[in-house]
């Protein structure tokens, strides 16, 4: 099966839920999670994630995200930046809620297929991809980043993997895209110690490409980036990315559902639950 099929292919479980009605946000006409724009100049894509206060990821949100990537392919666009409408955050990973205390199952279950989704999509998109990194980016706000094909960032912000302290294992298709930017040795570290970096730490260890000091910075940083290819016919682009990235993805396309049922378990393991709990609160504790 040639790849841009495979991408459109998915098990019938899979599609089962992700085409499924439930789980519909009731207020998702009133409040849009993801704004796009274009800019007028350059005709790029500018997506900006819109869960305040810190874009936590919630499935609602990986819903509207997909229909926008769907909608770019679509339009066959010049290129996507993606950042935050958040002030200081660019995502705070996944929505805390969405896995303490003890998640609905079905829920919890139709919630890692849109990750996953979310992942696919932006991961083995056929246009350009540069992530704004406009401030935090911990967890699943830093797994959004590495999925971008390149990352600009602003100064003293901190980015990086930090589930394993809190007792949660990446999936190897959060670890293999963090290879695909980082060394082995160094993506290792980075998963295995948790650690945090600040905008510094991340360039020097090429976490990302560029340190910006303000939004138009990022944008004429994200110009040159995406000028890089206006000499390089679009399909013949988006095939060898494809080409590069495609055994990540079909890895994942044929284990979608028992990675969320992997997950699954983890999550509900009272020892996760437990662990989970008590971060959560030492966020809520910090402000008192
Ligand atoms: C999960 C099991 C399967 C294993 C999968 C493993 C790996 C897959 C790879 C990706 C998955 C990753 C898992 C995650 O993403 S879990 C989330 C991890 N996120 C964090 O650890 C970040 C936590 N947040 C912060 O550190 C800070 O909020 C901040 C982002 C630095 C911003 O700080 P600040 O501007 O000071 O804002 P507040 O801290 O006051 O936050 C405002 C408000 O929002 C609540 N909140 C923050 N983050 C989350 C979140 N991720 N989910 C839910 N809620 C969050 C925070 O508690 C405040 O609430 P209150 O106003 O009610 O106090």
């Amino acid at each position: 099966m040639n790849f841009s099929r495979l991408l459109k292919t998915t098990s019938a479980l899979t599609s089962r839920w992700l085409c499924s009605g439930r789980f519909q946000s009731t207020s998702a006409a009133a409040q849009k999670l993801v704004d796009v724009s274009v800019d007028s100049k350059t005709g790029v894509s500018i997506v900006s994630l819109n869960r305040k206060p810190v874009n936590s990821l919630s499935l609602e949100l990986f819903k509207e995200f997909c229909g926008v990537m769907d909608d770019l392919e679509s339009e066959k666009v010049r290129g996507m930046i993606l950042k935050s409408s958040c002030d200081n955050v660019f995502s705070s990973g996944l929505d805390i809620t969405e896995l303490y205390p003890h998640p609905d199952e079905d829920r919890f279950h139709a919630f890692w297929l849109w990750f996953q989704e979310t992942w696919i999509k932006l991961y083995g998109s056929s246009f350009p991809t540069v992530a704004f990194i406009n401030g935090h980016a911990p967890a699943g706000g830093c797994v959004l980043a590495i999925s971008c094909e390149y990352r600009i960032m602003l100064p003293y912000y901190k980015i990086g993997l930090n589930e394993a302290p809190v007792g949660i294992v990446a999936p190897d298709w959060v670890v293999n895209s963090l290879k695909s930017v980082l060394a082995s040795r160094k993506a290792e570290q980075l998963l295995t110690s948790g650690r945090l970096l600040d905008t510094q730490e991340a360039f020097d260890i090429g976490l990302i490409d560029k340190i910006v000091n303000n939004e138009e910075e990022a944008l004429a940083r994200s110009e040159e980036f995406f000028s890089t290819f206006d000499n390089v016919p679009k399909l013949a682009r988006a095939l060898t990315k494809q080409q590069v990235r495609k055994n990540e993805i079909s890895k994942l396309i044929k284990n979608r559902s028992n990675d969320a049922k992997l997950f699954l378990n983890h999550i509900l393991r009272p020892e996760t639950q437990k662990i989970i709990g008590s971060y959560f609160k030492s966020l809520k504790d910090r402000k008192k």
